[in-house]
């Protein structure tokens, strides 16, 4: 297993991830997370799955203008224990564990297939989340997005932006510096602090009938 800071520049952590913080380090890579057999595994779970197009969610929809037509589905059961079983890890319940007054942790995943023109705007994953029951919405805290295609060409397009916020926002827009660019590589597990500005770079025509296969979601905290 290979851990990345992910960079633009790539550069191997010098550490192992038992002493790996998000506090320091608020963007991680690890390359080939999941085997060439899991991946083909979770694949097979996808095809089994119910999915709603993104013109035909109208939340989802108003949240995501000219963002093409990306598919989402329900992850299964197995497939989600699985994910959260590999997630067991002391980086994430040490940064989930340091915000304080927590009265319960949420978690959320879900299938997402992006095809030729599918990308997803910038945003810092604040604003999508929905009040249940007359509370506010859990926050989120962590975001994780693992890739599960076969294959992806540099060519198809596609790259995970991330972006700092620097200075003030001009007109109401956030002003932004990418800092890390991030292929989606096939068995790559990518996590991210929230908020923070991001973005899914449009499919180019090149991808063909190829599918950006993707699981991302979060871990969150409900506060009373
Ligand atoms: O697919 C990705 O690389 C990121 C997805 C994302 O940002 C989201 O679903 O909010
Ligand atoms: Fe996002």
């Amino acid at each position: 297993m290979n851990i990345k800071s992910g960079q633009v520049r790539e550069a191997l952590l010098p550490v192992g991830l038992e002493s790996f913080s998000f506090h320091q380090t608020p963007v991680l890579v690890i390359e080939n997370f999941w085997s060439a057999e899991e991946r083909a595994q979770f694949r097979q779970a996808m095809n089994r799955a119910n999915w709603n197009q993104l013109q035909d969610m109208s939340y989802v929809r108003q949240d995501f203008p000219n963002s093409g037509n990306w598919a989402k589905a329900e992850i299964a059961q197995p497939q989600g224990q699985l994910l959260l079983s590999r997630l067991e890890m002391p980086c994430i319940q040490q940064y989930i564990e340091s915000f304080p007054n927590i009265t319960r942790r949420h978690l959320g995943f879900s299938y997402y297939s992006y095809g030729v023109g599918d990308c997803l705007l910038t945003h810092d994953d604040t604003d999508q989340g929905r009040p249940v029951g007359g509370k506010p919405a859990p926050r989120r805290r962590l975001a994780v997005v693992s890739y599960f295609h076969e294959e992806w060409e540099c060519d198809w397009g596609g790259e995970l932006m991330i972006y700092s916020a620097t200075g003030e926002p001009t007109n109401g827009k956030p002003d932004l510096a990418i800092t890390h660019c991030i292929a989606p590589n096939p068995g790559s597990l990518v996590m991210f602090t929230v908020p923070r500005f991001h973005r899914v770079c449009r499919v180019d025509q090149t991808a063909g009938d190829h599918k950006r296969l993707s699981i991302a979601g979060w871990f969150m905290t409900e506060h009373a």
